[in-house]
């Protein structure tokens, strides 16, 4: 692996003021899988009018700074389409709302996986991208000595692995500390490393807390196409209604059919009503519409789906804007959570994409997908050094109970390639 890397500028080199080789190429862009195409809303809701459209029309116009400024972001690395779902084969007849499934069923029924430890599945999940360090780290430190050199491989590997220059530096300074020209095992350097990203995300490992004071609590979900939202709130109604609360979900992806019907199932299976209109409906009027049917129904928490969106797509963040100025207009301090769901392998694109929707959604905290599917876990230890948001959850598989809440010390020994 590092025989085939480039060499580029380490830390070593610019400390001992070596030559400057050219700067590193760009780091390569995740693998550009064929563009999900969104069907353009219709306008606004073509739905009867209801108590729900009335909050809409007076509507203030978006902020025309926050606009151009997403108008003017980045291209942005298209994420995977999303999978169609699988479980109901019949057409979808627009509806305008689905009533509350009758008997719960049992998600265990619904996932009959064998149970195994959660590190044991976080590390088989991480094996991408532990390989792809630990491995790396093998073939650096075998049989040679801790040098500029050595240390500068180590500082190419980190950078590819998504970990992000600053901290790839840090950990590099780290493992050189005190052991210069002194021979160094493998398994040392991933301990050093180990330690150095737990230290970067032991502050943002944070648990996602229901404020029970708050009913409906509200966590508004958003993020890219594709990006794992709506599996997400699926896996997430399994754990809460395990931890006995009522829930209530609004299929707030509007613009695929396929979303609704997936939310559904998950709805079905975990035997929590969802709050669903006909595709193409305004997603702000449902939101409203769910928000008013959950206090009502004196829900614990109400999840809404949103439709995925690319962040430099201006309107479909204006959309999402509304979504939340249209909550705030029956509860003002909700959403009470909002998280975005990143997948990981997107690699650098989620650093924009926490960027963006910080500043639309406000987003409170990060969900990571798809670390099962990717050698560039290391985004994660970017994402924490950089913006500093709370980790609640992360994703290393499609199953109910391929979602833990983040542990630094896990993920830290786990991408390290520790036992
Ligand atoms: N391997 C893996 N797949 C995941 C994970 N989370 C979600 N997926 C899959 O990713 C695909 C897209 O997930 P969705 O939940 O539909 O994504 P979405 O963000 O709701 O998509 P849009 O509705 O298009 O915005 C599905 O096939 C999921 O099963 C994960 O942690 N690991």
């Amino acid at each position: 692996m590092s025989d085939e890397t480039p060499k580029k500028t380490g830390f070593f080199s610019r400390l001992f003021g070596r030559e400057q080789p050219a700067p590193k190429p760009e780091e390569p862009a995740a693998p550009p899988p064929p563009a999900p195409v969104e069907p353009e809303p219709e306008e606004e809701p073509a739905a009867a009018p209801s108590a729900a459209e009335a909050p809409s029309a007076p509507e203030p116009a978006p902020e025309p700074s926050l606009i151009d400024e997403l108008a003017a972001a980045e291209p942005v690395v298209t994420p995977p389409p999303p999978e169609p779902v699988s479980a109901p084969s019949a057409p979808v007849e627009p509806e305008r709302i689905e009533p509350a499934p009758a008997a719960p069923v049992a998600v265990a029924a619904a996932e009959p996986a064998p149970k195994r430890s959660w590190w044991t599945r976080l590390k088989e999940g991480l094996s991408r991208s532990s390989s792809a360090i630990g491995g790396g780290i093998t073939d650096i430190f075998t049989k040679r000595k801790l040098d500029a050199d050595t240390l500068e491989d180590l500082e190419d590997i980190l950078v590819q692995a998504d970990l992000g220059v600053e901290v790839s530096t840090r950990i590099v300074e780290a493992v050189g500390k005190g052991r210069y020209g002194k021979d160094i095992a493998p398994e040392e350097v991933k301990s050093v490393l180990a330690a150095e990203v737990e230290k970067v995300l032991a502050p943002v490992a944070q648990p996602l807390v229901l404020d029970g004071g708050k009913k409906p609590f509200v966590i508004l979900m958003v993020g890219v196409n594709g990006s794992g939202k709506t599996t997400t709130i699926g896996k997430l109604a399994a754990k809460f209604k395990r931890e006995g609360k009522s829930l209530m979900l609004a299929a707030g992806d509007t613009f695929r059919a396929a979303a609704i019907e997936q939310l559904k199932v998950w709805g079905e299976r975990t035997g929590s009503p969802v709050v669903a209109r006909a595709q193409g409906a305004d997603a702000a009027g449902l939101a409203f519409d769910a928000l008013t049917q959950a206090r009502e129904q004196n829900v614990d928490v109400l999840m809404i789906d949103t439709a995925g969106r690319l962040q430099n797509r201006a309107e479909l963040m204006a959309e999402l804007e509304k979504v939340v100025r249209v909550i705030r207009k029956i509860d003002a301090a909700a959403p009470h959570a909002v998280l975005l769901v990143l997948d990981a392998t997107v690699g650098q694109n989620a650093l924009s994409q926490a960027e963006i929707f910080g500043k639309i959604a406000g987003v409170t905290g990060l969900v990571m997908t798809k670390l099962d599917g990717t050698a560039r876990g290391g985004i994660l230890v970017a994402l924490a050094a950089k913006f500093g948001l709370p980790v609640h959850f992360i994703g290393i598989g499609e199953g109910v109970d391929d979602l833990e809440p983040f542990e630094a010390r896990d993920f830290a020994r786990a991408i390290a390639g520790l036992e």
